[in-house]
């Protein structure tokens, strides 16, 4: 079991990553001091460990369909009914939708209840739950309303992870994958809880520099540039996660053409994101004119385009990157069908168990 400290000015927490850490709840719970417990679980009951204390089980469903403000006004509605004080706290079981919206009940009720998360997907465990950000979505958009406030504890439970869908799997995999980029090193090789607890090492130690999004914390939207503008491309039939493996790739041919690293590290990133099963081309369809578009909407940039791109100082944000550049590299890179793409990600794999072990 690995145990990474998120140290910051006024609250510090643990995030626990291995097999069955999540018998640790009831410990954290009698360590806050909390004499009253309300899990909301999208996963089966039995999932759930014990608390300790009295306890009330929300069920709840992943999805963005249920990220909402109802949501959150249904689940304070319920912590009101059961007696739930400042001085209690809210557990989360589920992927980063269900992380993302208790966690946001819990910094609205009572003006802030403590929460812990258990993630029960990979891209929950490596991003969603570690680093104090929660949000709902509103009808015109995603994450439009929300809160910084830090979990008590994080339960990285990688047992969670064996029934994992693959196209799961490789929605955590993007994530890690970009973290070779931005201060990681190479976690080729490595276990996936390693990999699990060197991306949650690196945000965490990022997130201590910049709670509050000001600065450095940008770095972690490396890849993501191009990865959300894919996402809306292909109506999002492309996982976050896949899409942002897509944009890595592309950042590193674009940080080529602007000569701020050599070939050998453009190939790299190819080779890194090739080496997780995840996609480095570009979905048919979508044109570089759209891509251009939406990625100009994505910063409301007005000039140029920003990206946060590899150089040899490391990766930074680089502004007023010239959209014809954007666009001549786009149209560079190689093309291919959805299914090519992400369909046989990881030939012959029924389940995860080829990427889990
Ligand atoms: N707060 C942050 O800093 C932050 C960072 C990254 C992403 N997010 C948010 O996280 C959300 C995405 O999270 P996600 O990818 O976990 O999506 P998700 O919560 O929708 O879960 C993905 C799918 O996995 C299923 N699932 C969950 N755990 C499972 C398990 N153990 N076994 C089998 N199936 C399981 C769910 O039912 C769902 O169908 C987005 O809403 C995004 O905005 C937030
Ligand atoms: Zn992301």
């Amino acid at each position: 079991m690995a145990s990474i400290p998120l140290r910051l000015r006024d609250h510090s927490y643990e995030v626990l990553i291995g097999p069955g850490v999540r018998a640790s709840l009831a410990e954290t719970v009698q360590r806050l001091g909390a004499r009253r417990a309300v899990v909301v679980s999208a996963r089966p009951e039995e999932w759930v460990p014990d608390t300790g204390v009295d306890t009330l089980l929300l069920p709840a469903r992943d999805g963005e369909r249920d990220k909402t403000l109802s949501t959150v006004e249904a689940l304070c509605g319920e912590f009101v009914r059961f007696g739930l004080t400042r001085s209690d706290v809210v557990v989360s079981c589920g992927g980063g939708t269900t992380t993302d919206v208790v966690g946001l009940a819990a910094a609205l009720y009572h003006r802030g209840v403590p929460v812990v998360h258990l993630p029960t997907t990979l891209l929950a465990q490596v991003d969603a739950s570690v680093g104090g950000k929660t949000a709902v979505n509103l009808p015109a958009g995603k994450n439009l309303v929300g809160a910084y406030w830090q979990p008590s504890a994080v339960l990285c439970d990688t047992d969670y992870l064996s029934t994992l869908p693959i196209r799961e799997v490789l929605n955590g995999l993007g994530e890690i994958a970009r973290c070779h980029f931005i201060g990681a090193g190479d976690l080729r090789g490595l276990s996936l809880p390693e990999q699990i607890t060197a991306s949650v090492t690196l945000k965490a130690g990022i997130v201590e520099r910049d709670e509050r999004d000001a600065g450095p914390r940008h770095l972690l939207n490396y890849g993501h540039t191009l990865g959300h503008a894919l996402e809306r491309a292909t109506d999002f039939a492309l996982r976050h996660g896949e899409a942002v493996a897509i944009g890595t790739v592309f950042a590193g041919r674009l940080a080529g053409a602007l000569g701020r690293i050599g070939e050998e590290r453009v190939r790299e990133h190819q080779e890194v994101v090739g080496s997780y099963g995840l996609p480095t081309a570009l979905p048919e369809g979508p044109a570089t004119e759209t891509l251009v578009r939406l990625m100009r909407h994505d910063k409301k940039a007005l000039t140029g385009l920003t990206f946060v791109l590899d150089g040899p100082n490391g990766a930074e944000l680089v502004d007023d990157v010239p959209h014809g550049l954007v666009a001549d590299v786009l149209e560079r890179m190689p093309r291919a069908g959805l299914a090519d793409l992400v369909g046989e990600a990881v030939p012959g794999a029924s389940s995860n168990d080829a990427v889990l072990t």
